[in-house]
């Protein structure tokens, strides 16, 4: 269904995926000659409107993936394609949350929500009617006027999100958004992101180290393999659209779970 938010997001009749990765490769290069190959040969595309979640070993790549589709790096090789054109550096099309959402201090909550939005110089009056409209779709209404010091960890990291979606990107990324969070807000968190996804119609990929979050999440889970990152494996979840906190103790859940446990525990040799 589209709402307000969803305006001008809602490309699905494009032919075209959200974003595609074509052969890419990463290698860090080094002082001291040792270069670091972080990605190797990367293939997979994202439909529009898919939630997309990714886990695999530290430093197996995870965030240098994102950091490339979000612009923020470059690939060494190969080809990323955001709604169909090439990827050439950091594009409104892309919002990014870390996992620390990096607010400024002297900024109050909707301030900061106003940042990019200043960035991209679009119309004052529009973009605060908009910050206050997802600041109460992150249930931060009331909380405009206070100053991040005043916010909890769960509440600042909703400001980031609200942040990153302030110029209305067709494509959310999500680097371990929920990490540093206690395990009651991180479920709560989770649900929360589940129900914007609804509203906002955005394409996401969310970098996760805990495998229930990404089958929980995700339509589907692309798990990677140790250094150099590999698409070890892309698996379809099969779980109602409509996810309870519930599901996580059914049969199916944990036929996934053990799945990629399994899948993950092989390749760095723990089985
Ligand atoms: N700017 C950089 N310069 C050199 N090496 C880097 C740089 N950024 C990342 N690396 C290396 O590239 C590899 C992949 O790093 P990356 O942060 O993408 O992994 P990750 O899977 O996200 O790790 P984690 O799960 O621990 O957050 C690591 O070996 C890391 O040390």
């Amino acid at each position: 269904m589209k709402n307000a938010l969803s305006e001008g997001l809602d490309n699905t009749d494009s032919p075209c995926p959200a974003f595609c990765f074509q052969d890419v490769n990463k290698l860090y290069p080094s002082r001291d000659g040792l270069n670091v190959e972080a990605l190797r040969n990367i293939n997979f595309e994202v439909s529009r409107r898919e939630f997309v979640t990714v886990v695999g070993p530290s430093g197996c790549g995870k965030s240098t993936l994102l950091k490339i589709l979000a612009g923020i790096t470059d690939a060494t090789s190969g080809r990323v394609e955001i709604n169909g054109v090439l990827q050439q550096g950091p594009s409104v099309e892309i919002g990014v949350v870390f996992q620390s959402p990096v607010l400024l201090p002297w900024r109050n909550i909707l301030e900061n929500v106003l940042v990019p939005a200043e960035i991209q110089k679009r119309d004052k009056k529009q973009s605060k009617d908009k910050a206050y409209e997802l600041l109460n779709m992150v249930g931060l209404n009331g909380f405009e006027t206070k100053y991040p010091k005043e916010l909890s960890g769960g509440m600042q990291q909703r400001v980031g999100i609200a942040r990153a979606l302030i110029n209305d990107p067709s494509i959310l990324l999500m680097d371990e958004p929920f990490g540093a969070l206690d395990a009651m807000t991180r479920e709560s968190m989770n649900m929360e992101l589940l129900r914007l996804k609804e509203s906002i119609g955005a394409t996401i990929m969310l970098v996760t180290h805990s495998i229930p979050e990404a089958i929980f999440l995700g339509d589907r889970v692309v798990v990677m393999s140790p250094r150099p990152g590999c698409v070890e494996e892309i698996m379809t979840i099969d779980l109602p659209e409509k996810r309870e906190l519930s599901i996580i103790n059914s049969e199916k859940f944990g036929a996934y779970d053990s799945h990629i446990r399994h899948a993950l525990n092989s390749k760095v040799g723990l089985d």
